[in-house]
């Protein structure tokens, strides 16, 4: 049986997205959104890879693909140690770093460990592109203020380097002669500068930044503190209040954008307050990062989920226009990225990077 499909997994904080390609070309995609109340039955967040690797299987069982017909899974990569941006081969310790949560717990690890199970029952290469841990900060921005703790590179790296090339060839340039400020605004958000190619500064998704459909951000430390030490909520409950129970979720009940976008349409003012406060928290971001490369931006991108909601992006747009023209390239083009990263692995023209050769592993 010949061999000439590549599985792209991509599982994000509120749905998990799977596409089969041949070559360049898409034979199908599925995008299976999952409910709060579903993800909340597990404890922690690698306690869903049984789930939604079986979802995986039976959704390519019942599409008809057969996985001995695969040449290369391809995953989107997570938390790992900071690293540079490129296509890397699963290998044991990038695995075991995705196992243990290298940097900490999120949907994105389980996307190099699913491809690794897949691609070892055929026998063939499992991949990651570009994960959310590649780090091309400057030095000013990994100070934090407290010197135990540095500012970390966290950060939707896959769609906003694959959007930023679509922008620039759009544009007729290349990201190297281009100054944005992209806003990927997903289940988590990261607002960047990106300069001449490189993501110099970010929110960092997970903790920081506006609060997102899942997340609470950046909050005020002393009470957070008080909460900690409040014996009112585990270590797990306080996890879960910051990331999966966070944000639009812990004032609205629900991680999905378009439920809250009908909640205001249906005249819901609690539902209008909280939608505009993450587009003033996200506007706000932007204006800070515009200070990054000296309110030199050739445009401002907003991209991810949540940019499908003209509620929201007119909102910001008012807001940050002054800086640069506003582009909305809503949804994400990961998918594309992950199999076209893959391909040029497959296909010769790249080497696939070595995470051990890459990052310093110290322990
Ligand atoms: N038309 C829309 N209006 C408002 N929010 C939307 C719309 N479409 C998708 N979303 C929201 O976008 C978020 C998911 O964005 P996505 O980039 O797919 O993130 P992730 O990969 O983190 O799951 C969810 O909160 C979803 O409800
Ligand atoms: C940690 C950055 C990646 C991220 O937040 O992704 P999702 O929006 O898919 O959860």
């Amino acid at each position: 049986m010949e061999r000439n499909l590549v599985l792209v997994i991509n599982p994000g904080s509120t749905s998990t997205k799977i596409a089969v390609y041949n070559e360049t070309q898409k034979m199908a995609q599925e995008n299976l959104d999952h409910d709060t109340q579903k993800l909340d039955q597990f404890e922690k967040i690698t306690d869903q890879y049984e789930y939604r690797k079986e979802m995986i299987l039976n959704w390519m069982h019942e599409n008809g693909f057969d996985t001995h017909k695969l040449r290369a899974v391809v995953g989107r990569g997570g938390l790992l140690r900071p690293m540079p941006s490129g296509a890397y081969k699963v290998t044991e310790p990038l695995l075991k770093d995705l196992i243990v949560g290298i940097q900490g717990e999120h949907a994105s690890n389980l996307g190099g460990m699913i491809a690794d199970a897949i691609a070892k029952t055929e026998g063939i290469g499992a991949y990651i592109v570009d994960p959310v841990a590649v780090d091309e900060f400057e030095p000013l921005a990994r100070i934090s203020g407290m010197p135990e703790i540095k500012r970390k590179s966290l950060v939707h790296a896959l769609n906003i380097k694959a959007i930023a090339h679509r922008v620039a060839d759009e544009m007729g340039k290349k990201v190297e002669d281009l100054n944005l400020i992209l806003a990927h605004l997903g289940g988590g958000i990261s607002i960047v500068p990106m300069k001449k190619g490189k993501i110099i500064d970010a929110n960092n998704a997970n903790e920081m930044g506006p609060f997102s459909p899942e997340r609470c951000g950046g909050l005020p430390v002393g009470d957070v503190v008080k909460m900690c030490f409040s014996g009112d909520y585990s270590p797990n409950e306080l996890k879960k209040k910051m990331r999966g129970k966070g944000g639009m979720t812990a004032y609205l009940g629900t991680n999905d954008g378009r439920e809250v976008v009908k909640q205001i349409e249906a005249g819901n003012d609690k539902a209008k307050l909280v939608f505009e406060a993450m587009a003033y928290q996200i506007s706000k971001e932007i204006g800070a990062m515009a200070t990054v490369i000296e309110g030199k931006v050739d445009a401002v991108v907003l991209t991810g989920g949540v940019a499908y909601s003209k509620y929201l992006t007119d909102y910001v747009t008012e807001h940050v226009s002054f800086i640069a023209p506003v582009i909305i390239k809503a949804g994400e083009d990961e998918m594309e990225a992950l199999n076209l990263g893959v391909l040029r692995v497959l296909n010769g023209e790249e080497t696939a990077k070595i995470y051990e050769k890459e990052v310093k592993i110290d322990d």
